[in-house]
């Protein structure tokens, strides 16, 4: 994620480390923890060497300030600190301080700490904290146990050495459970936990690690995360980001003592307490300025406190709220929806985490407050009311919302992606493994989607995909997934289409009908109407062998099956195309071998001019495969192209077509001739075409005036001014170009003005029905008149008969080439072939 290094000078850092898991901790060698993998993701991208120092928490303080190590993790703010220390920008965790008590140790309120003995942590944040308090609240005889790590003090607590013990929330949780301690309503002091470096010397380091932590914080993939939730710290069942829940843990700590520390003065009624300093109106002053709701409802759900944000939520003065329940307050639903969650929280003693939403006062405005409510106990335990604190985190449930969308939704057509539909797919594949219902995926295709989008520029292709997303989306049951992969490619995933096949296969064939149908009216774009048509392929699940990948993979070739039976249609995947794809990777692993091998050769068809005259020869590539003879390149050049073996292959096609130039340049008889090459869009597309073309004529000494390409008009659908800048490159060096199979692609007018050709090749399929079709008679006609007009020669290919030769003769098409004249054979064969004869 990120792509510039903080400060990218690889260094050893020194860094403590104590036991305070799962904060941070030394095991097998290294530092473990939060800190620990969150400093260790950060050296690997900036190259530092991590060496940790074990010390026990004073030691480590003491050597950090001795500047004997160069980092601290997990050091609480605070002002005394920063004199010595400096800390980093960013913090880590966010935590609190809890205290844990001896099971036979009574510990309810702050005020039972009177002659308590309490282990800590020495130099701790918690010592300091709790004789501050202790000195606040007036409460005597508090003796402080420091010890060295936590799990002495926590065994002096065990052990009745102590009577409890204070720690951070973090480490204090997980431990007291395995000292048998329990857990006590002593929350304080909420901290902000970073990692500290020597003062004046670590500035560098730490402004790395902020670099890190900025970015990765607001980032919910991030590596920050990832270790949070390994550390099992994140709460997986809301997807709250972590910061959110210790934001809130830290302000529910924080409330919680002070409603308590409140409800407890007012039980404990003015008792002993004169030196009590912060009084009840203190508290409420806190409370109401606090940015969530607040309030506390008794036994009967009767509210009884209710703090500013709640009152001004509701509506109405808190004095108006006090003694009434939800049901005079809210909508029935929503009073209802409360009700069951306090009594869950009243009657079971359960502390809720509800996430709600609710109108403003006014009736408007909605709003989702993340809730957390507690039963409040008194002294024997007994609950007498509930404590809810509800955070308004509309904002973040709207940001959340679109990080969602963006991650997982098409912007353009608001459907699903990529990405959804794999995980939905996946499941439905699961679900399909245990519950044997069938399920489909339908691969949807327009038709000729590129010309639109070429003519009448991308604009246009947006606004009729939109409209065809809604069109698929009408016809689609609702529990079924339309998505977008992009394009104009869409994937329908069908589930549950009962158990016998015959039933899913015409439900399916329903559907694709249907979405067929979608298309049949024309669509509105801004300039006009147009028509467009889709092809669907279609993949069961039950002939899927439980990949996503496997099952796409089907449908999109019974896609291109469709397609290739005329467009607008659906077929189902069937084994004989799963045989063809075995024979298709069955010929990419043997091109490997070829490749290496040089199993190649090249043979030559003549071309002739008027009279019969030999004009050149077209260069066709054979496969010599030592088992199966000769290979057609029908078979093996479209396998090189997907995989990319055409960029090698060609580099030897071309070497081989100069060094036959050259050859012939020494033989007069063949000195003139042209020798045409054929190239195909992807070898053409690589950034060093132009510079291999020029370095096999130099290498070769071939004359370039000599060597034609023969291009062909799919290549003319992408970035035409790189096509015609690289043409023009060649053309400078003398080399002719080709349009082959010209009139069955399609080929903007003015594009073809633009480009530096030489001939147009009249496909051959056009002089097969020559004599037959008079529509092929007119195709060939403009097709000559458009040559005339461009200046460009043109040339018919596949004349297999005199009838076929003079009639193209008689239409003005002089240059022809076939088997009429010659079959492609070896170079010598072209002048003892026909093509001397005619
Ligand atoms: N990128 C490269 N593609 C190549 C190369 N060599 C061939 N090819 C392409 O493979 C396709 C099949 O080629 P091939 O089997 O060689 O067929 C060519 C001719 O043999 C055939 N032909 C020629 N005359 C006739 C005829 O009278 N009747 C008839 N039925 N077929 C005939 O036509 C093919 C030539 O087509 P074209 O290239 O369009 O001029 C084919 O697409 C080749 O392009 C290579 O080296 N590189």
């Amino acid at each position: 994620m990120i792509g510039t290094s903080a400060v990218a000078s690889p260094r050893t850092v020194r860094v403590g480390v104590y036991q305070n898991p799962p904060k941070i901790f030394f095991a097998r060698g290294r530092i473990s923890g939060i800190f620990g993998d969150l400093l260790y993701a950060i050296a690997d991208r900036e190259g530092w060497t991590i060496e940790p120092v074990v010390c026990s928490w004073r030691q480590c303080l003491e050597k950090l300030q001795a500047g004997q190590i160069d980092l601290m993790p997990d050091v609480a703010f605070n002002k005394p600190r920063a004199q010595l220390m400096d800390f980093g920008k960013t913090p880590t965790l966010y935590s609190w301080s809890e205290l844990y008590r001896n099971p036979n140790v009574r510990l309810m309120s702050i005020r039972d700490l009177s002659d308590k003995r309490v282990a800590v942590l020495s130099g701790s944040i918690q010592e300091t904290y709790l004789s501050e308090m202790a000195r606040n609240y007036g409460i005597r005889g508090v003796v402080f146990m420091p010890t060295e790590n936590l799990n002495a003090a926590f065994e002096l607590a065990a052990s009745g050495k102590a009577d409890a013990v204070a720690t951070n929330y973090f480490f204090g949780d997980a431990e007291a459970r395995q000292y048998h301690l329990d857990s006590t309503p002593i929350i304080f002091q909420p901290s902000q936990l970073f990692f500290a470096a020597p003062k004046g010397r670590g500035q560098a380091l730490l402004n790395a690690i902020d670099f890190y932590l900025e970015q990765w914080e607001t980032t919910p993939q991030s590596p920050y995360y990832r270790i949070l939730d390994h550390w099992k710290t994140t709460a997986r069942e809301t997807h709250i980001p972590v910061l959110f829940w210790w934001g809130l843990g830290a302000l529910g700590g924080l409330l919680s003592l002070a409603l308590l520390a409140m409800w407890v003065q007012r039980r404990q009624v003015l008792a002993q307490d004169r030196h009590l300093r912060i009084t009840e109106d203190k508290l409420a002053l806190i409370l109401d300025s606090v940015d969530a709701c607040i309030y506390i409802k008794d036994t009967e759900l009767r509210y009884q406190y209710v703090n500013h944000r709640q009152a001004e939520l509701v509506g109405l003065p808190a004095k108006k709220i006090l003694g009434q329940t939800d049901d005079v307050l809210y909508t029935p639903e929503v009073a209802i929806r409360m009700r069951v969650d306090d009594r869950r929280v009243l009657e079971h003693g359960e502390r809720l985490t509800v996430e709600e939403e609710n109108r403003s006062a006014n009736g408007v405005l909605r709003r989702t407050y993340l809730t957390v409510k507690q039963p409040l106990r008194d002294d024997d335990g007994e609950i007498y009311a509930l404590c809810g604190i509800a955070t308004d985190f509309t904002e973040h449930k709207r940001n959340q919302q679109k990080i969602h969308q963006l991650a997982f939704y098409d912007p353009l057509t608001g459907l699903p992606n990529r990405s959804l539909l794999l995980d939905r797919a996946k499941h439905a594949l699961d679900n399909y493994v245990r519950s044997q219902s069938v399920g489909a995926l339908l691969f949807i295709d327009l038709d000729n989607f590129k010309i639109l989008n070429d003519t009448l520029g991308h604009g246009q292709g947006d606004i009729l995909l939109g409209q065809a997303a809604t069109r698929l989306g009408a016809q689609v049951r609702h529990n079924d997934t339309l998505a977008r992969l992009g394009g104009d490619e869409f994937v329908l995933l069908m589930e549950n289409l009962g158990e016998t096949l015959d039933t899913a296969i015409s439900d399916v064939e329903n559907i694709a009908r249907k979405l067929l149908q979608a298309f049949t009216e024309p669509f509105q774009l801004d300039n006009g109407i147009y028509n467009i048509t889709a092809s669907i392929g279609v993949a069961l699940f039950s002939e899927a062998d439980h990949r996503v990948e496997e099952l796409l993979k089907r449908a999109d070739m019974a896609m291109y099956e469709a397609k290739a039976s005329g467009r607008d249609q659906v077929k189902f995947f069937n084994p004989m195309m799963q045989a063809s794809l075995s024979a298709r990777a069955a010929v990419e692993t043997e091109l490997h071998e070829a490749l290496k091998h040089e199993q190649f050769i090249l043979l030559y068809q003549p071309q002739v001019g008027c009279e019969g005259r030999l004009l050149g020869a077209e260069a066709l590539v054979r496969w010599q495969h030592p088992r199966d003879g000769l290979v057609s390149p029908a078979v093996f050049i479209p396998v090189a192209e997907s995989t990319g073996q055409i960029l090698m292959l060609g580099r030897w096609i071309l070497h081989t077509a100069c060094l036959q130039l050259v050859a012939w340049q020494g033989k007069p008889e063949y000195a003139g001739l042209v020798l045409s090459v054929n190239v195909s869009a992807r070898q053409f597309h690589h950034p060093d075409f132009v510079s291999e073309v020029l370095r096999t004529l130099d290498e070769t000494g071939a004359d370039p005036t000599h060597l034609g390409l023969e291009l062909t008009e799919t290549l003319l659908a992408d970035d035409i001014d790189n096509l015609i800048a690289k043409m023009k490159a060649l053309k400078a060096r003398g080399v002719r170009f080709s349009l082959d199979d010209f009139g069955t692609g399609y080929s903007s007018l003015s594009y073809l003005k633009r480009l530096p050709l030489d001939q147009l090749k009249i496909d051959q399929s056009f002089v097969r029905d020559l004599l037959v079709d008079p529509n092929d008679t007119a195709i060939v006609r403009t097709i000559l008149a458009l040559g005339e007009s461009l200046d460009l020669e043109v040339m018919a290919e596949g004349v297999e008969t005199i009838e076929q030769r003079d009639a193209l003769l008689n239409l003005g098409c002089r240059r022809q080439q076939g088997y009429f004249f010659g079959y492609p054979g070896p170079p010598e064969a072209l002048l003892d072939g026909r093509a001397n004869a005619r």
